[in-house]
Parts: structure tokens; C-alpha cells; sequence
């Protein structure tokens, strides 16, 4: 008898993982397609022996986990920094993670054995903007989070008292849940009045019977979850005292990257970091104990009193009001393969700090799509770029890019240099990457062949850097 012969099965490859996500409106950079099939293969490596997921079918997966996980994301706006509250494997904070790098996301999962295991995908994936909590969440952790997202965790009204210590005023809590959710949304409706329902969105996963709800809340009082006053009070007397010493290296934008912090100086920057990224606000420092913190200042803020002999020693800009420290966000990679997204990538090489925030500024006002801080680039965060970004550091788009020389050669680079074509009669691409030279070294040769020119007076060589990014970008924006 013969026997059939049976083509082996193929095994489905990222191919078929991109298919069934544009399938379901998703649609990834390569980049963003490598590091989720990467989060695949860790998933299925690491399920039998810690019990990760009770999805196996690859297609379910997908659509079942990673789709389904991205999808809020196309529904509503996603708060930052956000807290997947229950993480489990990764659902949904790491496939969010990937689709949108540029969110700040703290994975919250309670059991060692899946934390060790978030851990690893953060690290092998090389995903910067991520965190691991070391524990679970209770209502006494009190990192402070603009947003929560849970998904298979618990009823509505637990979590939202969970995470009394963590989210802040007019904070986001979204909760996936499927169709019939009705009774939780009611019995939290009455027993959690610090929370208003802003949002009950059902949608279906796109071509599956699979029906999802979307239901979201603001927390509209902080005051029932934690009574009483206070900023916790440092009286900092001494030039030994070790806060002392940090906020002094605070000074250099070496100290600013080492410690993660910076000093914001000046009333209205501080009122604007305040008012804009709450939660990364961590201390309020005056000298003495008069000016205190004002009134809806975050209750997680410090308030370090300085002798007032030490105070001058930090408050560079002579402004003798209160300053704030800040902890300043780690910058996502820029996926420098993924230039498709219409708009304009401007990158920064500059040296100056005051440059550097000078940038950013006008970055903000002709609407810039992505603020690439190159390698050679000052801090950002530093106390000169933040004054003279006049406060848009906080809100730009920023990413961290690689060095001028690593650049890739592919790049879209429109480059501005004295011997290119007059910017008027330059029709920018679609999508591009700007770039002007360095102060002093001006641009490398490689760039100079597909340039733009600011055509100027003769015997002017040329314009500061600043200058010519502002000009070139509201030429671009007209
Ligand atoms: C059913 S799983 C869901 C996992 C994931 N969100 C998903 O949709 O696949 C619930 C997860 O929440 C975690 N968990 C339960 N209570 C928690 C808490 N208080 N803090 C952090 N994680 C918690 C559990 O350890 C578990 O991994």
C-alpha cells in the first residue's frame, strides 16, 4: 500500500503576523514587526515553563493577545507615563510598548516568576521608556502614573481603589474588558465617587466575533484616598548634605545625565512642569522655609528648604524663586528605519545647550513631527535648554538618535548648507529628516550633496544654527 506523502506544515513566520495585524487596522514599521515577532518567540519559549498564556494557535495568538493589546490605541488617547496594571505575560504594556515607543510604561505584575520574565523581554528587545515593578500594586505604591490600563485583572471597582496612591488628579484609569461588564461599571459608579466614567467604547476585533469594551475613567478628587497635608520636609543646612551635592551636579549636563534629574528655574517654567508632567516633578526647593509649595502641587512633591546661603549656589539664572526638581523622562530610540510617517524628523547635533532648547522651540511651533536628539547633542533637559525651549521641552516629541557618523545612508536627509539649492525653490518630500550642522565643524561632506541653501547677502558666510533651523522649518510649515 502506498502511503501519502504530507508536505510538512509550514511554520508561520512574521509574514503572517503582519497580515493578520493589517488585517485588524494594525499596521507596523519593520522595526516594530522584528521586536513583536521577537516578543512571539520569548512568549512561546518561556510558556511551558511559567505557564504564560493558555493562547497557543499562532493566528490566536496574534489577534487574540498582541492585536488585541495594540487596539486601545486606536481608540482613545493613551495617557503618559502609563501602568498596565496586572501585566501577566506582557498584555497589554509590551505590544503598546512597541507600537507606541514614545509612551513611558511601568508593567505592574505581582508574581516573581512573570516579573523576571517582563524583565527579560524588556531587556532582550532592547525597549527603552519601560519599567518592571519589583512588586505588586496595593493602594500604599505610590509612583506617581497619569494612567492605568488593565486587561483580565480584577473587577472595575477594585482597581480603581488599588490605585489610590499612584494615579494622579485627573488621571486615566482603562480598563479592557468584554462585552458584559455592566453590574462592575454600576457597583463603581456607587462606591468609588472619586472616579467620573468618561468613555464606554465597544468595538469588535476587526474581522473575528470577538466583542471588546473599552471603559474609562477620570479620577476626579484625590482628596478621600489620601487625607491630610504635606510635602515631606528636608531642611538641607550644610554643603555636605548629599542632596546638596546632587543638586549641584545638576549644574552640568554630565550630573543631568548621570542622576536622570534636573532643575527647572524660573516661576513660570516651574508652573508649566508642573502643570504639564505632574508626576515627574519630585521636589520643590526654596530657600528657607517661606514660598511654599502652592496649594495643588502634587502631594508625592519633596520640599527641600536650603540654607540660604546654599541656595544661590544652585539657582544659576540669579532668579531667587522657587525651582523644581525634575526627573527627566528616558528619550525613546528613534527608529530611524521607520521615515515613512509623513512630517519632519529634525535632528540636533548641537552642542549648546541654549541652541539645543532654542530648537526644540521652534520645533514646537511648526508643529515638527519627531525632536531627535543626536548623540552629540547638549541635554536637552539641561537648565539652559529648558529655559530657552521657554518650556516646550516638556510637551516635544523627543527621541534619543545615534551619532552624525552612524547616520543611516538612506536616510531622507534634506540638509542646509551655503552651496544648495535656494530654499525657495525647494519642494520638501513628504517625509524627511532635517539636519544643520554642528556649531563650528558645520555638516559632514556626505550630507552636502542633496542640500538647501539660505541665500544671503554676499560676504556673510553664515547664519547661527538656530537661526537657519527656524527659518528653513517655517519655510517647510508655509
Ligand atoms: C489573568 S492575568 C492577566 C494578565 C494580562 N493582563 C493579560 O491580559 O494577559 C492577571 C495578572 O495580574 C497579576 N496581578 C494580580 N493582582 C495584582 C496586583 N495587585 N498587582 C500587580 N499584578 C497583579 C497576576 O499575577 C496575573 O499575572
Amino acid at each position: 500500500m502506498k502511503t501519502k506523502f504530507r508536505e510538512p506544515k509550514q511554520a508561520p513566520g512574521p509574514g503572517q503576523m503582519d497580515a493578520l495585524l493589517k488585517r485588524c487596522g494594525i499596521h507596523l514599521s519593520t522595526r516594530q514587526l522584528d521586536q513583536l515577532w521577537a516578543y512571539h518567540q520569548l512568549l512561546r519559549q518561556h510558556d511551558a515553563e511559567l505557564n504564560l498564556t493558555r493562547i497557543h494557535n499562532f493566528e490566536n495568538m496574534v489577534v487574540k493577545l498582541y492585536a488585541d493589546s495594540i487596539l486601545p490605541a486606536l481608540k482613545t488617547a493613551l495617557p503618559s507615563p502609563l501602568m498596565d496594571l496586572g501585566s501577566g505575560p506582557g498584555m497589554p504594556g509590551i505590544p503598546l510598548k512597541i507600537f507606541r515607543p514614545e509612551l513611558d510604561i511601568l508593567l505592574a505584575e505581582s508574581r516573581r516568576s512573570r516579573i523576571d520574565f517582563l524583565k527579560m523581554v524588556v531587556k532582550e528587545l532592547a525597549l527603552s521608556g519601560i519599567e518592571v515593578t519589583e512588586r505588586g500594586i496595593a493602594p500604599d505604591f505610590d509612583r506617581p502614573v497619569a494612567g492605568v490600563i488593565t486587561r483580565a485583572v480584577e473587577p472595575i471597582a477594585e482597581t480603581l481603589k488599588r490605585v489610590a496612591g499612584c494615579l494622579i488628579q485627573d488621571g486615566t484609569v482603562l480598563f479592557m474588558k468584554g462585552p458584559r461588564c455592566d453590574a462592575e461599571m454600576e457597583t463603581a459608579a456607587q462606591i468609588c465617587p472619586d472616579y467620573q466614567q468618561t468613555a464606554d467604547i465597544p468595538y469588535q476585533i476587526p474581522h473575528t466575533p470577538h466583542q471588546r469594551r473599552l471603559v474609562c475613567y477620570r479620577r476626579v478628587s484625590v482628596a478621600a484616598a489620601k487625607p491630610g497635608p504635606s510635602h515631606r520636609v528636608r531642611s538641607i543646612e550644610s554643603e555636605a548634605n548629599p542632596i546638596f551635592k546632587d543638586l549641584k551636579k545638576l549644574l552640568g549636563g554630565r550630573g543631568i545625565k548621570k542622576l536622570g534629574r534636573t532643575l527647572v528655574c524660573g516661576s513660570r517654567l516651574v508652573a508649566e512642569s508642573m502643570a504639564r508632567q505632574p508626576e515627574r516633578c519630585l521636589a520643590w526647593i526654596t530657600s528657607g522655609d517661606r514660598q511654599p509649595p502652592p496649594d495643588d502641587a502634587p502631594r508625592h512633591l519633596e520640599w527641600f528648604q536650603l540654607a540660604p546661603n546654599l541656595f544661590p549656589v544652585i539657582d544659576a539664572f540669579g532668579t531667587r524663586s522657587p525651582m523644581v526638581l525634575f526627573d527627566t523622562p528616558p528619550l525613546p530610540a528613534w527608529p530611524a528605519t521607520d521615515t515613512a510617517t509623513p512630517g519632519c524628523n529634525l535632528l540636533i547635533p548641537f552642542q549648546d545647550p541654549e541652541n539645543v532648547g532654542a530648537v526644540i522651540r521652534c520645533a514646537a511651533a511648526f508643529d515638527v513631527e519627531r525632536v531627535v536628539l543626536l548623540a552629540e547633542s547638549a541635554n536637552p533637559f539641561h537648565p539652559k535648554a529648558v529655559r530657552a525651549s521657554a518650556g516646550t521641552v516638556f510637551s516635544a516629541r523627543l527621541f534619543q538618535g545615534p551619532s552624525l557618523a552612524a547616520l543611516p545612508e538612506d536616510l531622507p536627509v534634506v540638509a542646509l548648507a551655503a552651496s544648495g539649492t535656494p530654499l525657495a525653490e525647494f519642494a520638501f518630500p513628504e517625509s524627511f529628516c532635517l539636519l544643520v550642522g554642528m556649531e563650528g565643524p558645520g555638516l559632514p561632506p556626505r550630507w552636502k550633496k542633496n542640500s538647501v541653501a539660505i541665500p544671503m547677502a554676499a560676504g556673510v558666510e553664515s547664519l547661527n544654527a538656530t537661526v537657519a533651523t527656524a527659518i528653513a522649518l517655517y519655510e517647510w510649515h508655509r
